[in-house]
């Protein structure tokens, strides 16, 4: 028995869900560009639960619930006002609001899959203001009540500034949470389905989801590529900062990825709205930051950027904090995570790998005093 370590090339569950084939990725077998360039968030997060598109009254049905249910119980909102705001990350927030949330839903313990479903419904209708809930009370501002006539995305934003968002910055925002909606069994997606193997809850699988996606070498690392682009400054430093950290062999935040090897095709869509944004809010200086580094590593490195590197400057043109980059990423996933713990119900069984023991053997036991 040998350890494969992080689990490389093993195939770990069935799903129908998204793939990753040759680069290519698509949700339930349509392609990322084609959703990206036509489809609404609302209409994947619908197609990634039921594996097939809406119809226009389904997805009016669901943009309804989803608006009907936006409002989070005062608790939240009153938990992190008792958090210390000056050092709480907003993703360990989020991870503790998305518990509580659970706590107050009546039928988190009820496993059939219609309430699964209208938990799937509340939860993502919820996590967005969640965030910016927290993001205002960080602020010492009032929260903003959803509009119940604006979209998904529209909403975020109106939630989070207190204003309605112009055309332009709905239509990026929307394109990035279809984006980030799943990715096969990335690691916070397997840490959701592993918890609710179990037969766990909901909230559960997703509480412990959050966790994983904050991890630098996952989600977390779209706040680092941002932290990254800061401290470099201006283009002129792009060479030498990121020669020096090659030179030191530290990683370059938003490169690389376990599955693709060509390309994240995600990338190239961040990249197009990341210039065009930029150069929209006079900052296209961070676009070409952004591409030098890029340049650089690909010809060093041969490391293609991953869909954390482009999604920087492109959150950071629409005016979002970027310790909220993550707690983004999660409010898009969410969709996804919620679409893979349907499917591990559906169809389930414990996970529940082994381990290569590695220790000493044969050891015998030495009373306290003897040691
Ligand atoms: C949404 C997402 O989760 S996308 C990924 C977001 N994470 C990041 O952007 C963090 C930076 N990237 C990384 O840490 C990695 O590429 C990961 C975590 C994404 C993939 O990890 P793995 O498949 O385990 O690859 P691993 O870390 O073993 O890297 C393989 C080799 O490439 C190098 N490498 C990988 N990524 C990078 C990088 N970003 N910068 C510099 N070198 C890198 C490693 O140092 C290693 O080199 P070595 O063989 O000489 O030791
Ligand atoms: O698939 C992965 O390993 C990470 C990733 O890109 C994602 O979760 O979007």
């Amino acid at each position: 028995m040998s350890a494969t370590k992080g689990l490389e090339g093993i195939v770990a569950a069935e799903s129908k869900i998204s793939s990753i084939i040759d680069d290519t990725l698509t949700y339930v077998g349509y392609g990322i560009d084609d959703l990206t360039n036509n489809a609404t968030f609302e209409e994947v997060v619908f197609l990634l639960w039921n594996t097939r598109l809406p119809n226009a009254e389904e997805l009016a049905n669901l943009k309804q619930e989803l608006a009907n249910n936006m409002d989070i119980p005062a608790a939240i909102t009153d938990l992190f006002k008792s958090m210390p705001l000056n050092t709480v990350h907003p993703m360990a927030a989020l991870r503790t609001a998305v518990s509580m949330l659970g706590a107050f839903d009546e039928e988190a313990d009820v496993m059939d899959a219609e309430a699964n479903y209208r938990k799937a419904i509340r939860l993502q209708a919820k996590i967005g203001t969640v965030v910016t809930t927290f993001a205002r009370v960080r602020q010492g501002k009032e929260p903003v009540a959803p509009k119940p006539e604006l979209g998904y995305a529209a909403n975020f934003l109106y939630m989070l500034k207190g204003e309605e968002p112009a055309a332009i910055e709905i239509e990026a925002f929307d394109k990035a949470l279809i984006l980030h909606a799943d990715h096969e069994l990335n690691a916070s997606t397997f840490t959701a389905r592993v918890c609710v193997a179990t037969l766990s809850d909901v909230y559960s699988g997703v509480t412990s989801a959050i966790g994983a996606l904050k991890g630098p070498l996952h989600g977390g690392a779209n706040e680092q590529v941002m932290k990254m682009l800061t401290e470099i400054g201006s283009i002129d430093k792009v060479e030498s900062w990121v020669q020096n950290k090659l030179d030191n062999k530290e990683k370059i935040m938003g490169f690389g990825h376990r599955v693709y090897r060509g390309g994240d095709p995600r990338a190239p869509h961040l990249r197009v709205m990341s210039e065009k944004l930029t150069k929209l809010t006079g900052k296209p200086e961070l676009y070409d930051m952004s591409v030098k580094i890029h340049d650089m590593i690909v010809e060093q490195k041969k490391l293609p950027a991953n869909v954390d590197f482009f999604s920087a400057s492109v959150y950071d043109s629409l005016g979002i904090e970027h310790d909220l980059f993550t707690p983004i990423f999660a409010v898009s996933r969410t969709s996804g995570w919620v679409a893979h713990i349907l499917e591990q119900y559906a169809n389930n069984r414990l996970i529940r790998p082994r381990a290569e023991y590695v220790g000493p053997d044969m050891q015998k036991y030495v009373p306290i005093n003897e040691r």
